[in-house]
């Protein structure tokens, strides 16, 4: 039984990594992500300068999730690269992911410059959709905008490339930003950032629980993962066939990746889960998919990926 997949013409013995922002802020991070089962791993959002981020308590786990307002911290983009530079040497025939957020498309297009002038030869994640930047707008709700700045990155950058969008709601939006994303020869959505600006509260103190923006902060867990297959399943069915769907949101078992995978999920991330277990919870996530594929006789991805069946 293979649990291996194909993404941007690469293939991967997994079809899960870590999502970015989470155990991937620096070298000792990305270290356990590359000792772990994981297919591959994708690195912080990384800006033009480094960034310390919003101040702290910004994560918190809960119960059923994690609310998180970690204002974009990372070692710039050079420090990403470097690390990438090594493990492309140190692991060969092993393709990595750079994800990237600029403030502006100029700072997009510098981004993409310095990773054109590097020797970098895996993916990049452009992240369209970082919450919890004060005062800075959530890009993938501005459709305008996002047709603006897919246009100048496709006529500067000619490498596999891919965005990370927020979760839409509406159904109206999955059929506007379809339409958008159909103009361009992307390799990847993948589908879904956090829910944005959600509110986790203590009522013992009758308090916020983290500091930045008055204590919203964007949503991941058991919250997401409804709203995660919805994105992901709609942008399946509307996307050309060339634009692969990674899937992303409420991912802590076999049976989650299982239905990432069925509704269209070409590659499956995983965030506060892992956040929460450690890099070992590949093992463990690998191991249950496998145990569902076996019990369906399924022996590879294809032979259910993307086959959700609706009621006629
Ligand atoms: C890159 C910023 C993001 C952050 C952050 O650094 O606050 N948190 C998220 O849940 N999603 C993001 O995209």
């Amino acid at each position: 039984i293979s649990t291996k997949t194909t993404l941007a013409g690469f293939e991967f013995d997994n079809c899960l990594m870590n999502a970015a922002g989470v155990y991937c802020y620096d070298a000792a991070e990305l270290d356990q992500m590359q000792a772990s089962k994981a297919g591959t791993f994708v690195t912080k959002s990384a800006t033009l300068q480094a960034r310390t981020g919003n101040p702290e308590p910004r994560y918190l786990a809960t119960p059923l999730g994690s609310i998180n307002s970690m204002g974009l911290p990372n070692h710039g983009l050079p420090y990403y690269l470097d690390y990438v530079s090594q493990q492309q040497i140190a692991v060969p025939n092993k393709i990595y992911f750079q994800s990237i957020t600029g403030f502006n498309i100029d700072e997009d297009e510098q981004l993409l410059a310095q990773i054109t002038a590097s020797d970098f030869k895996g993916i990049v994640e452009l992240n369209l959709s970082c919450p919890n930047v004060p005062g800075k707008p959530q890009t993938g709700y501005d459709f305008e905008t996002v047709e603006r700045i897919l246009t100048r990155v496709f006529e500067v950058y000619q490498g596999p490339l891919g965005i990370k969008l927020p979760p839409y709601f509406d159904i109206v939006h999955f059929d506007q930003m379809a339409a958008i994303l159909n103009q361009f020869p992307l390799a990847f959505v993948n589908c879904v950032n956090s829910i944005g600006n959600g509110l986790f509260i203590d009522a013992a103190t009758e308090t916020v629980t983290i500091k930045p923006k008055n204590g919203f902060g964007g949503i991941g867990g058991d919250y997401l993962k409804p709203t995660a297959l919805a994105n992901v399943h709609a942008f399946y069915q509307r996307l050309k066939p060339e634009i692969q769907i990674i899937g992303t949101g409420g991912v802590k078992s076999g049976q989650d990746v299982f239905e990432h995978l069925l509704c269209g999920a070409s590659m499956v991330q995983v965030g506060t889960a892992l956040q929460k277990e450690g890099p070992l919870i590949f093992d463990r996530l690998t191991a249950e998919l496998k145990t569902i594929m076996q019990q369906k006789g399924y022996t590879q991805i294809a032979d259910f990926q993307g086959q959700l069946k609706h009621l006629d």
